[in-house]
């Protein structure tokens, strides 16, 4: 069969110009062999039973915020919530009847402040959650490998530096999902020109503790701004426009893209350096 295809695409490209219908049935072919494979090796895997997995938008700062919950323990964390927003999810977290363990961070933020101060005033009992590198203010601070439990489910840590020096990705190995926060975006990737960034960390980041999990494991970034929810190791690894270059060139591409700072750096950082809870601008005191 091979030989035969084989043979019917040399043909196609020497031996008969005037008729290379054979040829492009077999790239059509070979093309929809290709789909087929990486949609079979990027098909997301079912969530295990009382798994909850809910992604939230901030339509100002294009934040993703995420819930998850083990609905039986009735025991729920929440990844990057927003300040602006923390009403919004504690309500939700409420609303399903669940209680609010953690409140955790990814990173330092540079564009918006944490809602995690914010979540600790409106539930009491939960705590927040940031790496011990982040340098910044948390009842719990976590370092690679440690793991982060609710209910019968846990998150692996791994250390993601590379937009900043403290960035954390959360890899929940059961579900098959990780949580990139900025170090990987879809079909892009954090800055690196602030907060101790730096191309190479960043790339070693992606490359050894992000592009090493299985292809299906679905991405889910802490931002996005064209409008896409979620991706999967598999297709960043092929298509990310960035990370699909080798070190040198993508450290080049990142030392040229010239984006304006982040409008509300100036009153994030600080804030975000005690939980999201001093500092605040008149219209976020609480
Ligand atoms: N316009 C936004 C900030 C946009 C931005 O800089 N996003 C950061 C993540 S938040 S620090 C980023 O890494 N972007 C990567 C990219 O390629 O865009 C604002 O003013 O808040």
């Amino acid at each position: 069969m091979i030989q035969c295809l084989l043979s019917t695409v040399f043909r196609g490209r020497c031996g008969y110009p005037s008729d290379n219908k054979p040829f492009l049935r077999f790239s059509n072919h070979l093309e929809s062999m290709k789909g087929i494979h990486i949609l079979r090796s990027i098909m997301p895997k079912p969530f295990s039973e009382n798994f909850l997995l809910r992604q939230l938008f901030d339509r100002e700062s294009c934040t993703y915020t995420y819930l998850l919950a083990d609905v039986k323990a009735c025991e729920a964390i929440l990844i990057d919530p927003v300040i602006e927003l923390a009403e919004r999810d504690a309500n939700l977290v409420k609303d399903l009847g669940l209680n609010l363990k953690y409140a955790i961070n990814t990173h330092m933020h540079a564009d918006h402040i944490t809602g995690t101060g914010k979540l600790k005033k409106l539930i009491p009992g939960c705590q927040s959650i940031i790496s011990k590198a982040a340098g910044a203010k948390a009842d719990i601070y976590v370092e690679n490998k440690d793991e982060i439990k609710f209910g019968n489910f846990k998150l692996e840590v791994r250390s993601t530096p590379g937009h900043t020096n403290g960035c954390v990705s959360y890899v929940d190995h059961d579900q098959a999902v990780v949580f990139t926060g900025d170090t990987l975006l879809i079909r892009g990737c954090g800055r690196t020109d602030f907060q101790e960034g730096s191309p190479e960390r960043l790339y070693n980041s992606v490359y050894q503790q992000i592009f090493s999990l299985p292809d299906h494991y679905t991405v889910y970034p802490a931002h996005d701004y064209k409008g896409f929810t979620a991706s999967t190791v598999g297709e960043e690894k092929r298509y990310n426009p960035r990370l699909t270059k080798g070190k040198d060139e993508f450290t080049t591409i990142m030392n040229n893209l010239n984006l304006p700072y982040p409008k509300k750096i100036d009153e994030s950082l600080p804030a975000n350096k005690v939980c999201g809870l001093q500092d605040l601008p008149d219209h976020l005191k609480f």
